[in-house]
């Protein structure tokens, strides 16, 4: 897997970043949603000059321009709750690309260190030779992660898998690495050293999903 955290350069990434793990600013739920969303758009921009492009004539009103433009064919997909933001920023720069969605949430036992990945709502045009982004702003163990691509898997076989996520943890990032082959990519705003025991990234930021749409209750 190729791994580009974009948080090793100084960028103003790094602004939207602390202003989403700053407890107090993460409280206003409008400016944590479009921190994410600004953060996908960053990543989207990164992402685009790892595509495939191709020369194509554009009249202007004066004469003709031969412009380079993208050619891949672009599904983007995320993962509900807290993947719609990233999903938005992504899209707002992938204007062209269609859209899969899908639930994936941690599903506690008796004890809250325990959970399994419940899949159930998924929505997907065919992936056969396109390019698939996979988005989820918190990479923490990877299970949803790779529970969400072998969910997609039914829906056919992508050229090209791009993994995008905002911060995410080193355990989640070996455990994505041992399924996912060495030619996808990893766009990642950054990446921290720890989960803690109930698998949320530290520092990280909290509960993604309950900072941007609100508390839900455990099932
Ligand atoms: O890498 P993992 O250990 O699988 O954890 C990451 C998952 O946790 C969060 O979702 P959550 O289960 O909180 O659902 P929500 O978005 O509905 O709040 C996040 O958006 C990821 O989907
Ligand atoms: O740190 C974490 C881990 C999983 N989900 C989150 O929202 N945050
Ligand atoms: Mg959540």
């Amino acid at each position: 897997m190729k791994i580009h955290n974009l948080s090793k350069e100084n960028s103003v990434l790094n602004c939207f970043l602390s202003e989403l793990r700053h407890v107090d600013i993460q409280k206003d739920a409008m400016r944590f949603r479009r921190n994410i969303e600004r953060i996908g758009e960053i990543l989207a921009y990164e992402m685009s000059k790892r595509l495939t492009y191709q020369s194509e004539d554009i009249q202007t009103p004066l004469g003709i321009h031969t412009s380079k433009l993208p050619k891949n064919d672009l599904v983007l997909c995320s993962i509900l709750r807290a993947g719609i933001p990233l999903h938005q920023g992504l899209l707002n720069y992938f204007d062209q690309a269609e859209n899969a969605f899908i639930s994936a949430y941690r599903q506690h036992k008796e004890h809250p260190e325990s959970f399994e990945i419940v899949v159930e709502y998924l929505a997907c045009p065919s992936l056969e030779n396109k390019t698939l982004i996979l988005a989820d702003p918190m990479l923490a163990t990877g299970q949803s992660m790779v529970a969400t691509f072998e969910a997609l898997k039914a829906f056919g076989t992508p050229k090209e898998i791009h993994l995008v996520s905002v911060i995410g943890a080193k355990p989640g990032i070996a455990f994505i690495k041992k399924h996912f082959g060495k030619h996808v990519n990893l766009w990642i705003g950054t990446i921290d050293e720890h989960l803690n025991e109930k698998g949320y990234i530290v520092p990280g930021l909290g509960d993604a999903g309950d900072l941007a749409f609100g508390n839900k209750l455990q099932q």
